[in-house]
């Protein structure tokens, strides 16, 4: 069956490009426009059947029975659904509160017209954890996040999103503080402390875009060079504390991972007003700040230009971290006065090269903060502030309308509309995981007072759809291992025999595709180690020629310098005789004084007895 197209006879969707909105081609008749209008609806109304046998939310009025609440899509054996987990902010008991947990997995909301005969007063949420206001950061970790970092078998990574009002503890949740640590610091710690003797110090292999290259020396150095800088920039240790209050509450213990070689890359980027900045761009951090361009393949996002740095330390780690929310944009709104405009999301690109199997997988983990889906009203929003929450909503909007329509979509239905996860760079930088090629946990947060209760139930009927959406784990080739790990989103009962044999083939499809990518894989690391072996026989070649020209320099050196020293031996011998004749004359002169004092004496004594005699006369 073909695909519901939009109508361009319809009110254009303000969120969607304006180049991308439908327009009637030339010559199209009226006829022709009324028909496709007729046959649209027609389809809507097929699909709002649909709808209505099977309700999409999974909230009730008090009315219903409670025991028939369907709780999550029935995920099977091989699938998962869409993790969503409710944490609620700390309140004050002054403040009027419509929310009451009634068991770690259901949330009861009084409705705002209680009072009114007949209306319906509670609305019941189902979550995989609800979190009371007291509950801490570490065991908020260990229930929704510490499961789904898998090092050893070859996930395919993990997104994690943070969603709720402004100020409803997003930002403390995903961070935290240096007393209270939030996911991102815990996840740091334990991939480094799980991969622990197993984390290259040396950048060897990198993602540039959707290709794995191995590294040069010279880049090498420029990549530790970057890390340096940043390190030197900082200039502060209080990760150290941070690190040991994390060991100290979860002891995170080191995997047996055999001969595997590890390579962890960093990115962070910042979507603010639909525009995406890079957050460790140190060329950037005294000059003014360009938006990067997002580019999509085959349902993986790149962002063009994106400085991904390389963290051979969880120290590094947590410097980037760091230095990336120094660059991060914050303004202050009226609920919040800390409160940040923007999306910000902090990757971990896990690259594990096993030696003995000849395999590379990666695991992308992505933390996301996203901005708070607040009313302008509430959040005295002007000038400024007034176009970041309407870019911000907006986002939110595609965000939802994606999660709406892979939900839709897992439905035993003939037509798959199209996932608009091109409506917004957020939905764009995520769609992997709204596609269902990796998993996703959704923490909600939650301000329980009666002042956000709109908000509240919007944000709840958002995660309610979230909550629904099953992803289904790959069919792992035999010999594919870890990196071949795929997730799709199909209908779980298809109706017809074509429809089945379709999917056989677009599975096989993908199975020729994992094929093909491992077989790249299996080249690439065998090119790889080639230039290894050729780069070592060089190294071998040049050191025996560097020791032969050696050799004949000292030689011809022999050579020349020869006539000179038989010069200098017969200079020498001529020396030594004419010093010889010194001797003898000096000895000569000797003997002459010697006898000229004998005949001195014998002067004297004459001239002594001469006068001795005269005397005598
Ligand atoms: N579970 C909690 N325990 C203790 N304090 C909390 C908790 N949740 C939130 N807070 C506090 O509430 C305040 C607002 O939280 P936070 O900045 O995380 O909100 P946010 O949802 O990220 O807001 P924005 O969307 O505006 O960035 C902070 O001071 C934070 O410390």
């Amino acid at each position: 069956m073909k695909r519901a197209k939009p109508s361009y006879l319809e009110a254009p969707e303000n969120s969607v490009d304006r180049l991308r909105r439908p327009r009637p081609t030339k010559g199209t008749s009226w006829d022709s426009l009324l028909a496709e209008r007729q046959s649209r609806v027609a389809l809507e109304e097929a699909f709002e059947k649909e709808e209505e046998e099977s309700p999409s939310t999974s909230y009730r009025s008090e009315d219903d029975q409670f025991d028939e609440l369907p709780a999550e899509s029935p995920a099977t054996k091989d699938e998962e659904t869409v993790k969503v987990c409710l944490r609620l902010r700390p309140y004050s008991q002054s403040h009027n509160c419509n929310l009451k947990i009634r068991d770690s997995s259901t949330l009861v909301v009084k409705c705002a017209g209680e009072n009114q005969p007949g209306a319906s007063s509670e609305k019941h949420f189902t979550f995989s954890n609800v979190f009371d206001d007291h509950v801490s950061q570490a065991e908020v970790y260990d229930s929704c996040i510490r499961p789904t970092i898998r090092l050893t078998s070859g996930e395919p990574g993990a997104t994690i999103l943070t969603y709720g009002t402004s100020g409803s503890g997003k930002t403390y949740t995903l961070l935290g503080n240096a007393e209270q640590p939030g996911i991102v610091p815990r996840s740091i710690e334990q991939i480094y402390e799980e991969l622990r003797g197993h984390v290259s110090s040396e950048p060897m292999l990198k993602m540039e875009g959707m290709q794995l290259c191995p590294l040069s020396d010279g880049e090498m150095i420029e990549e530790k060079y970057k890390v340096a800088t940043i390190k030197d920039m900082l200039r502060s240790d209080s990760h150290e504390q941070i690190s040991q209050i994390i060991q100290s509450q979860q002891q995170f213990q080191p995997l047996e991972l055999g001969d595997r070689r590890v390579f962890i890359w960093i990115s962070f980027v910042e979507i603010y007003n639909e525009n995406v900045y890079d957050l460790l761009n140190l060329d950037e951090a005294c000059a003014k700040r360009k938006p990067l361009k997002v580019l999509a393949n085959e349902g993986n996002a790149y962002i063009k230009g994106l400085s991904t740095l390389y963290a051979s330390t969880k120290e590094e780690a947590y410097n980037l971290l760091e230095y990336g929310l120094q660059s991060a944009t914050y303004g202050s709104t009226d609920v919040n006065c800390n409160s940040s405009r923007s999306h910000s999301i902090f990757t971990m690109n896990v690259i594990t090269h096993s030696l003995a199997m000849q395999q590379i997988s990666q695991s992308v983990y992505k933390f996301c903060d996203l901005a708070g889906s607040e009313r302008q009203k509430k959040t005295g929003t002007m000038a400024n502030r007034l176009k970041e929450a309407q870019k911000i909503n907006n986002s939110l909007l595609v965000l939802g309308r994606c999660l709406e329509t892979v939900h839709r979509n897992q439905k035993p239905r003939k037509v798959h509309d199209l996932v608009p996860v091109r409506d917004s760079k957020l939905t764009m930088i995520i769609q992997s995981a709204l596609l269902g090629k990796e998993p996703m946990t959704m923490i909600v947060n939650v301000h329980p007072t009666d002042e956000f209760y709109d908000e509240n139930i919007n944000v709840l009927n958002f995660s309610s759809i979230a909550k629904q959406i099953v992803i289904r784990k790959p069919s792992k080739m035999p010999n594919n291992g870890a990196d071949s790990t795929r997730y799709s989103f199909l209908p779980t009962s298809a109706p017809d025999l074509l429809v089945r044999e379709n999917e056989a083939l677009k599975l096989e499809v993908q199975q020729l595709r994992d094929q093909l990518e491992q077989s790249k894989k299996t080249l690439f690391i065998q090119e790889y180690q080639l230039r290894n072996e050729l780069t070592d026989n060089f190294k071998v070649q040049f050191d025996k020629m560097e020791d032969s020209y050696q050799q004949r320099i000292e030689s011809a050196k022999q050579l020349a310098i020869l006539p000179y020293k038989q010069q200098l031996i017969v200079l020498q011998r001529k020396l030594e005789s004419k010093e010889r004749e010194i001797q003898e004359l000096e000895d000569e002169l000797e003997e002459d004084e010697n006898k000229l004092k004998a005949y001195e004496e014998e002067i004297n004594l004459l001239r002594l007895s001469k006068g001795k005699r005269r005397l005598s006369l």
